[in-house]
């Protein structure tokens, strides 16, 4: 029996992800948690999954709440309350607005369901990460975020596409922000096996077109349709499966590292990770000169955002 639990099903992230989580064949109930005054939308959302569920031909229960103790049972919490950035805006201006409405619901988890594993995906996610974990008081290997992921699959999606092959002959990592100072690592890029940097086609690919097209897919999708949500969507679903399924898969999300990348840590922020049941479980990995350097750079950025964050939230609990 497993239980996966999303908090801001309500939003357009949100409800995409619960229908992609209603998917997973693990997952027998979702819960939608909403804030109280939106009992009527998360009914109706209810309504429509149960709709879905019955048409994919799913047994999967979908149940609503607006308390948070029905956070206990979770084995799974998906995060994606809060506000979204506007055309214009980047990831890093929503920190402390998101943050204050983060804190809160990371205190509730910890409270009601100190034992579920925590995927965060409100922005800016590296940051929200590190604020779900200094509030749930739960483990750094609990509490992750989607973080490079979707940057990866981004990549990946125009790497196959560029090549000719299908994404399964694909992969490659960004680690890093999930944002501007994110860093591909080319040294961990293969296709059908080859690493790509040993393809005499390599030679002619549009690197830094690609790298910029992941860096600015975000805001041309919010730009031009309102807001990000399948490729969120289902990149959730597939890091939910991948925890109910203890399929132990390497994927890159934002996580606590301590010094598992050249001694840089002491941070959330995209990295490889093994990921399973227990939770998160970062990987000790060595990369090139030129990637150290650019991941220390983010490293630096995210670190400096996030102490600043935690220090205002600080004294935002002090001032009462
Ligand atoms: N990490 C990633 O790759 C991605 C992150 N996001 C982030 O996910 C978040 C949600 O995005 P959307 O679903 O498009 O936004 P939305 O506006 O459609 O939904 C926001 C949700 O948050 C809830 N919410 C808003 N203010 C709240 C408050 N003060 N307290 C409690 N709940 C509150 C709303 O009720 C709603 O359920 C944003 O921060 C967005 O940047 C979105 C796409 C990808
Ligand atoms: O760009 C945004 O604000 C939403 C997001 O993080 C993404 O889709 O990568």
């Amino acid at each position: 029996m497993s239980r996966v639990t999303i908090i801001g099903a309500t939003g357009r992230l949100g409800s995409f992800a619960s229908h992609a989580i209603s998917g997973i064949p693990y997952v027998d109930e979702v819960l939608l948690s909403g804030r109280p005054g939106r009992e009527q939308s998360l009914t109706a959302l209810s309504h429509d999954l149960t709709d879905s569920c019955a048409a994919r031909g799913s047994g999967t229960r979908i149940t609503w709440s607006t308390d948070a103790d029905d956070y206990a049972d979770s084995d799974v919490i998906v995060v994606t309350s809060g506000v979204p950035r506007k055309e214009g805006q980047d990831r890093t201006d929503l920190a402390l607005e998101n943050a204050r409405i983060i804190a809160p619901i990371a205190r509730d988890i910890g409270k009601y369901a100190p034992e579920a594993i925590v995927l965060m995906i409100t922005n800016p996610v590296d940051v929200m990460t590190a604020v779900a974990l200094r509030y749930s008081g739960l483990e750094p290997r609990q509490v992750f975020g989607l973080g490079t992921h979707l940057d990866s699959m981004r990549l990946k999606a125009l790497i196959a596409s560029h090549f000719h092959v299908h994404v399964s002959e694909v992969h490659t990592r960004i680690i890093g922000e999930h944002g501007e100072s994110m860093v591909p690592l080319w040294s961990a890029t293969t296709i059908g096996g080859i690493r790509v940097t040993n393809l005499p086609a390599f030679a002619g690919i549009p690197v830094t077109n690609m790298v910029n097209r992941v860096k600015n897919s975000g805001s041309f999708i919010i730009k031009n349709s309102g807001a990000t949500i399948y490729g969120p969507g289902d990149a959730i679903g597939t890091l939910v499966q991948t925890i109910l399924g203890n399929e132990n898969r390497i994927l890159t999300v934002s996580s606590y590292i301590k010094s598992e990348v050249h001694n840089i840590g002491d941070v959330c922020i995209g990295v490889p990770a093994r990921i399973n049941r227990n939770g998160v479980f970062p990987v000790a990995i060595r990369i090139e000169e030129s990637e150290i350097a650019a991941f220390q750079s983010s490293v630096e950025k995210i670190r400096g955002i996030t102490q600043d964050v935690l220090e205002k939230m600080d004294m935002l609990r002090s001032s009462g």
